[in-house]
């Protein structure tokens, strides 16, 4: 299917992703995460491969926070006591990598701030002229603070972050949960809901949810890549569906 075909008279609703989706906070996370599993390989396992970016789109990228650091670690062959979110940054446990990670994350978001991308600014104006519901399914927990950074957080009544996700014991895509919740509290039915994603993780949990439409975003995952989850469709903005 082509960007072209995608006609919005067929859907009520759209649930978007948020990193890499409407704002480039993605590259934030890949930095974060890159900076946490360099050093910590290189240090605590110098007998597995180094960390790459790849390693970002195949293990990490849309999972849950902690989803990403047993996904990764689990790629090298290493396992690691669970620990509790309130680790400290500074212990070597699934949580406490994760928090790692956040920390610089946060620091990032802080030091540089975030523009979301223009295009998919131009396509919330569009849906919104429309009528067209809107939603924002993250897995992460920073969703609302990204997108009030952003300035889009006013545009969203319905907001499945990470925490949300968490609360309500919604499983972390790849599983559709968090989607379905979504075009439930919508109440829109999943047929005529569409999921935009960045992420093969988030493309999976699309198709898994059987939802209208799935557009994957090309923002370094693959075209290949997103199809082969299930993307219908793959953009490499959000302006080809304006
Ligand atoms: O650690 P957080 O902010 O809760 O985010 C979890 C995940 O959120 C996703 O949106 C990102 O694609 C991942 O890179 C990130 O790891």
């Amino acid at each position: 299917m082509k960007s072209s075909d995608v006609t919005w008279d067929d859907y009520d609703a759209v649930l978007f992703d948020l990193d890499g989706v409407l704002t480039p906070t993605a590259d934030v996370h890949m930095r974060a995460w890159e900076r946490l599993f360099r050093d910590y390989l290189a240090s605590a396992h110098p007998e597995v491969p180094g960390y790459t970016t790849q390693d970002y789109f195949a293990h990490i990228d849309g999972k849950p926070r902690y989803d990403g650091v047993r996904s990764m670690l689990a790629s090298r062959g290493i396992e690691l006591a669970e620990g509790t979110p309130e680790d400290d940054p500074s212990q070597d446990t699934v949580s406490g990598l994760g928090n790692r990670k956040n920390a610089v994350f946060a620091q990032i978001l802080h030091d540089e701030g975030v523009q979301p991308y223009a295009g998919s600014v131009r396509l919330l104006d569009a849906l919104a002229a429309r009528g067209t519901k809107v939603a924002v399914v993250s897995s992460s927990r920073n969703a609302p603070a990204v997108l009030e950074a952003a300035g889009l957080a006013d545009r969203f009544e319905v907001v499945v972050d990470g925490s949300v996700a968490a609360r309500e014991s919604l499983q972390g895509k790849p599983s559709p949960e968090t989607f379905l919740y979504a075009a439930d509290q919508l109440e829109v039915p999943k047929e005529r809901a569409v999921v935009v994603e960045d992420a093969l993780s988030g493309v999976a949990a699309g198709r898994a949810g059987d939802f209208g439409l799935v557009v994957g975003v090309d923002r370094g995952a693959g075209e290949q890549a997103l199809l082969g989850q299930g993307a219908d469709v793959v953009v490499r903005d959000l302006e080809e569906l304006v």
